[in-house]
């Protein structure tokens, strides 16, 4: 059994992390910390979210000394903001620990990138340079050997595993840049409060046009140049991506169902539409990501669906995490 501290277990990632992993047969859930100073330290996880309550009575530690649980667990979760995370995982490496980011803190490994999409730079290019990105149905085996595996943002996960497939197959025209426009629920923006984010306020609007930090993070693990517009939606958790894009010439329907069949005929976790397309219904809750698709002579539009707090942040933690120590990649996600 592998013991394992969540960091930011009261957020919304971390508290689906902590069910994912109260589950798993092969993981102990030691620990659940917050920030020192936080005014849900001492309270129990399911104080906060009652519907744990009986499942998971564990009281959140305040994280004085994370040199101190270091030495007590095999495995960290970090569910916290890039800063936070940044700061914590070298302490967390340092000691052995095998350490999953949800964060952004560990994604990108160049030059400049921080400073430029983030407002920090980076005091540690050493684990940047030697984490694994953690696009679980694409990077198998660098995420089974790393110490430390930067977990994708949620919209860069529904963006690449739609347009991956079809770029590796060479069936994009590479004369127009796919145009993906996202849509995601308010989860995104995590638990504490803000204006914009409070219920009176959220409608369906776009922002960070143009330049939203998911825009390079896609661009730098896909190889391709893409549009990228995320838009706030009213509602709580989803991502539903409609992405636009040009084909080849000669490209048929039949063309792109082969890529998409071949590159996820194996993995579990990605659903193929053969007639119709995802909804936020279809993966709300679940660890999945559902992908349909419609070509019209050299114009192809696919839909890209995922649960932004599972697919897009704690179920593909846990798949990189049953990736990492041999466990079927699928163990404590999906119940058949
Ligand atoms: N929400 C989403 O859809 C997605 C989120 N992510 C990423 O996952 C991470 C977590 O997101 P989310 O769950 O939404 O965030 P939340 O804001 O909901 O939760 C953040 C958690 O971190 C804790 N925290 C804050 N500061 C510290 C600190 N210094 N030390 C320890 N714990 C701290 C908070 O508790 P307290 O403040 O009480 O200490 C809280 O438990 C972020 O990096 C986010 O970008 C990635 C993909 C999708
Ligand atoms: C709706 C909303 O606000 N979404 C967040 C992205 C979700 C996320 O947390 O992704 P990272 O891990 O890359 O930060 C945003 O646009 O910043």
């Amino acid at each position: 059994m592998l013991n394992t501290l969540i960091v930011g277990a009261s957020g919304y990632a971390g508290v689906e992390l902590a069910t994912y992993i109260n589950r798993h047969p092969q993981m102990t859930l030691t620990a659940l910390a917050v920030s020192a100073q936080s005014p849900d330290a001492g309270k129990l996880l399911s104080d906060l979210h009652p519907q744990l309550k009986g499942v998971i009575d564990l009281r959140l530690e305040p994280l004085n000394d994370a040199a101190t649980w270091a030495s007590k667990v095999d495995v960290v979760f970090l569910a916290t903001a890039h800063e936070v995370s940044h700061d914590l995982a070298p302490v967390f490496l340092a000691s052995g620990c095998v350490v999953f980011d949800l964060s952004g803190a560990f994604r990108v490994s160049k030059p400049g990138f921080y400073d430029a999409f983030y407002g920090f730079s980076h005091q540690y290019p050493h684990w940047l340079s030697q984490a694994a990105y953690g696009l679980a149905e694409w990077n198998h085996q660098q995420i089974a050997e790393a110490q430390l595996i930067a977990v994708p943002g949620c919209y860069p996960t529904a963006a690449q595993l739609a347009l991956r497939p079809l770029l590796e197959a060479g069936l994009i025209n590479d004369g127009q840049w796919p145009v993906i426009n996202a849509v995601s629920g308010v989860s995104g923006a995590g638990r504490k409060a803000s204006i914009t984010t409070s219920f009176c306020e959220v409608s369906l609007q776009p922002y960070g046009i143009f330049n939203h930090r998911h825009q390079p993070e896609i661009i730098s693990h896909l190889g391709s140049s893409v549009i990228f517009t995320p838009h706030l939606g009213n509602f709580s958790r989803g991502i539903l991506e409609t992405i636009t894009c040009r084909l080849k010439p000669t490209v048929r329907h039949e063309d792109v169902a082969a890529a998409f069949h071949n590159a996820y005929q194996d993995k579990p976790l990605v659903r193929i539409y053969d007639k119709g397309v995802p909804s936020i219904k279809s993966v709300a809750g679940l660890p999945y990501c559902d992908i349909g698709f419609v070509v019209q002579e050299e114009h192809l539009i696919v839909i890209s669906a995922i649960d932004n707090l599972l697919k897009g942040a704690a179920s593909q933690a846990v798949q990189c995490l049953n990736i990492r120590f041999g466990f079927p990649e699928t163990e404590s996600l999906v119940y058949m």
